[in-house]
């Protein structure tokens, strides 16, 4: 391995520098994680370090296995032997051997973020805490932020003693920790906290872990939150050998608690770090490098970087502007068809966008031109309905005291197991001090049901103790057919009338493959393993880079990885920047990093294209062009389109495939959809009715039925079933997302 020629000076410098603190600050495409995979290798080969010595953290599961894969085609098959993954996995995998001394049990389950908005949901129930003083999510969020300042509940309540509001946070806090304990269950938040916690009250653990890893190295280090600080200080404290790579410009996890002080105060932390600066890119051409650094340029909070270019200037920055969102995909996907044409592969090229919700359009015109694409993100596979359910059943047969799952599942299919017989059970349990599933295996000891519905929730338990025990001797995909065919699941899916629950049954087969690809991959397949490996998986990783594909994605999931050709779309002010960030010069500048993370993934092409018109929310909204689109100097960027104002009729009236309501698709013309929303716009105070309007006694309008009044509403999976006594026209069920209701 002739490292010197791989590497320039001071990349050698940094990958061959293995003992004592090191931080590599650098731009964008300078060879950070390149010189983190040559270190690793260098630190095998030459210096004879074992790969059970070293830690390398990354940032996605995505990173972590690309990573993994350079290593190896580097060394060889030893690499299997490290641990290269993210903060979560590694700490996963910690806590799997450790956190018998914090009293879980080691077979603990890891909620997501469903599972924690119905845990906390009953937390401010059982807590009377009203809606309108706290909500779920903002409970969540307090939570989450104090989780990742390493902020208990205890010290939590103490530091806001004295506030009435955070007060109630603070008892939610407390209610919610004992719940998750009770439930063996960690959410994503304590994975870290758990670990550091583990590390501080026992040395010894600790010691273990200082002395198993030698060497530690984190990429994306701009990135930590002080949990994962903290973390990482307590690992190598001692030994102090400790390499961090970043860039301050591309910190764009702050809302989340990121810390940038994490890599700034670093030379402060190790005095004796040695900082090394790569300053070339060898990613982009000069243009693109030009406009990031434009954009950049305008954040205060920064330390002053140089990054020289290695390629020619390349093309112009291509600047798109269309009539409206419909139009601006329409363009992006004719101009992939074009490259394509041309001989570029279609996964030379990403398409990037600020918010998942902006990903449809292009899907629409992707699949009714028959160009392939890959979504990250958006609705995943995992958060649908029917995958959630078997979930709930998997992880309930293996920790039957995780009563999120355990409440999901009781009465699906129905099995007359009503809510009240829930919360019977609930009180009963919260009583006695003993978890829900406790109750259920005592309930003949308690006197809390009818006859019926006690046999039906006996009934019940000795499916899930079967479950339980078949667990034992069938393999995963076994059971989980097993479990959909003695649920009654699947049956009430196939018998169902519904044409929604046909894709459902689609996508529990789409789920038996992915426990049948697991099964082929792991050494040692069991039930646990394969819950975390689910709940681990990221955006991200739905990412496959074999088959030649577009890619669709968030500027988020899209840092550390580079394209050909570069898609940044819906650059208008309102939207990317969002409207808060025009007011907030902080958030201004995590957007202005995020636009820099945008550019900064294209090597030799880069479009930016705004929409004049927007649809958002079902209403038409005109936005500025983005200010990130007017910082790049006009001599490095062309307008495609400057001349010639587009109006709507210069497009061609086309028609376009869209998922309606039912999501069904029909053929929707662009000029009828400008008339719908000119509509919209010409009544702009048409008050869309949501589910506080509907309470029973309320009047309202129906465009066929007349007036009428709200008798009842029920809850209908996410929507809201109203039953309406309209005064000429009987007594009618209408869903509330699809009736055209209005306040009479
Ligand atoms: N010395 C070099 N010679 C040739 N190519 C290089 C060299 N250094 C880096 N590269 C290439 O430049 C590109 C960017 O490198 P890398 O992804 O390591 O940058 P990075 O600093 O980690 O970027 P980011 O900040 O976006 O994560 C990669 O394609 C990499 O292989
Ligand atoms: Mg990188």
């Amino acid at each position: 391995m002739d490292l010197k020629k791989l590497l320039n000076e001071e990349q050698y410098e940094a990958t061959t520098t293995v003992e004592g603190p090191l931080l590599i600050l650098a731009g964008a495409g300078s060879g950070k994680t390149r010189v983190l995979t040559h270190r690793i290798a260098y630190m095998m080969k030459e210096m004879n370090i074992r790969p059970y010595e070293i830690l390398a953290i990354t940032f996605t599961n995505k990173a972590a296995g690309e990573m993994k894969e350079r290593v190896r085609s580097l060394v060889g098959e030893t690499a299997d032997n490290m641990w290269i993954s993210t903060f979560h996995s590694s700490c996963a995998k910690i806590l799997r051997r450790e956190i018998e001394a914090l009293g879980y049990k080691k077979d603990f389950t890891i909620y997501d973020s469903y599972d924690q908005k119905s845990l906390m949901k009953q937390v401010l129930k059982e807590l009377s805490v009203d809606e309108k003083d706290l909500t779920e999510k903002e409970a969540i969020s307090h939570v989450s932020t104090a989780k990742n300042t390493l902020l208990n509940p205890v010290d939590f309540k103490k530091k806001y003693e004295y506030h009435f509001r955070m007060n109630k946070v603070a008892d939610a806090y407390i209610l919610y920790q004992k719940k998750l304990k009770q439930n063996n269950a960690l959410d994503f938040d304590d994975i870290i906290m758990k670990t550091v916690e583990i590390f501080e009250k026992f040395p010894e653990i600790l010691e273990k872990y200082q002395r198993k890893f030698r060497y530690v190295l984190v990429d994306e280090y701009q990135d930590t939150n002080h949990a994962q600080y903290r973390l990482i200080n307590l690992l190598t404290k001692d030994h102090q050998n400790i390499c961090v790579v970043g860039d301050d410009d591309q910190s764009i996890y702050q809302f989340r608690g990121a810390d940038i002080r994490n890599i700034l105060d670093f030379e402060m932390d190790f005095p004796d770090a040695k900082v090394v600066k790569l300053e070339k890119n060898y990613r982009s051409m000069g243009n693109i490098l030009a406009a990031a650094n434009s954009v950049i340029k305008n954040n205060r909070d920064r330390k002053e970087k140089t990054l020289k270019k290695t390629k020619d200037e390349g093309g112009k920055i291509k600047i798109y502007r269309a009539y409206d969102d419909f139009e601006e995909a329409r363009f992006v996907v004719r101009e992939m068809q074009r490259l394509y044409r041309e001989g570029r592969n279609y996964k030379e090229m990403a398409v990037l966008y600020r918010t998942n919700a902006q990903s449809r359009k292009f899907e629409d015109i992707l699949m009714q031109e028959a160009v392939p694409y890959k979504l990250i993100g958006g609705l995943k596979f995992y958060d649908r309905k029917e995958i959630k359910d078997l979930l709930a059943y998997l992880r309930l047969v293996n920790n039957p005291f995780d009563e999120v799952s355990l409440r999901r599942i009781i009465n699906v299919p129905k099995r007359k197991i009503g809510n009240t017989t829930v919360e019977k059970l609930q009180e009963n349990a919260n009583h006695q001090g003993e978890s829900l599933f406790d109750t259920i295996m005592n309930l003949e000891e308690y006197s809390l049901l009818a006859a019926g519905t006690q046999a039906s929730v006996v009934k019940f338990r000795e499916m899930i103790l079967d479950f339980n025990e078949k667990q034992l001797e069938m393999k995963v995909s076994e059971l989980v057919e097993y479990i959909l065919k003695t649920s009654g699941y699947m049956k009430e899916l196939e018998t169902s009338k519904n044409p929604e629950d046909e894709s459902r049954v689609e996508n529990l087969e789409e789920f038996l493959n992915v426990v049948l690809e697991y099964e082929m991959k792991a050494e040692e397949p069991s039930l646990q393993e394969f819950l975390e490996s689910v709940m681990l998986v990221s955006d991200v990783d739905q990412y496959n880079e074999a088959d030649d594909s577009v890619t669709l994605m968030t500027l988020h999931s899209a840092k550390g990885l580079e394209f050909p050709v570069v898609f940044m779309v819906g650059l208008e002010n309102g939207l990317f920047p969002s409207a808060s960030c025009l007011t907030d010069p902080n958030e201004m500048e995590e957007a202005r990093r995020l636009a820099y993370v945008g550019i900064t993934r294209a090597m030799e092409e880069l479009y930016m294209t705004y929409a004049e018109n927007r649809m958002v929310f079902g209403r038409m909204v005109s936005y500025p062009v983005s200010d990130f689109i007017l910082d790049i100097p006009s001599n490095i960027k062309e307008h495609l389109n400057e001349e010639k104002k587009v109006h709507h009729r210069d497009v061609n009236p086309h028609t376009i495939k869209y998922k309606d309501k039912n999501m069904k698709y029909v053929d929707y013309n662009v000029e009828k959809a400008l008339e719908d929303a000119k509509k919209i716009l010409d009544f702009p105070d048409k008050k869309v009715l949501g589910q506080e309007d509907v309470v029973p006694g309320a009047k309202v309008k129906h465009p066929k039925f007349g007036v009428g009044t709200v008798v009842a509403t029920a809850d209908a999976k996410g929507d809201l079933k109203v039953t309406i006594a309209f005064d000429n026209q009987g007594i009618k069920n209408l869903m509330l997302s699809i009736a055209p209701l209005e306040l009479a």
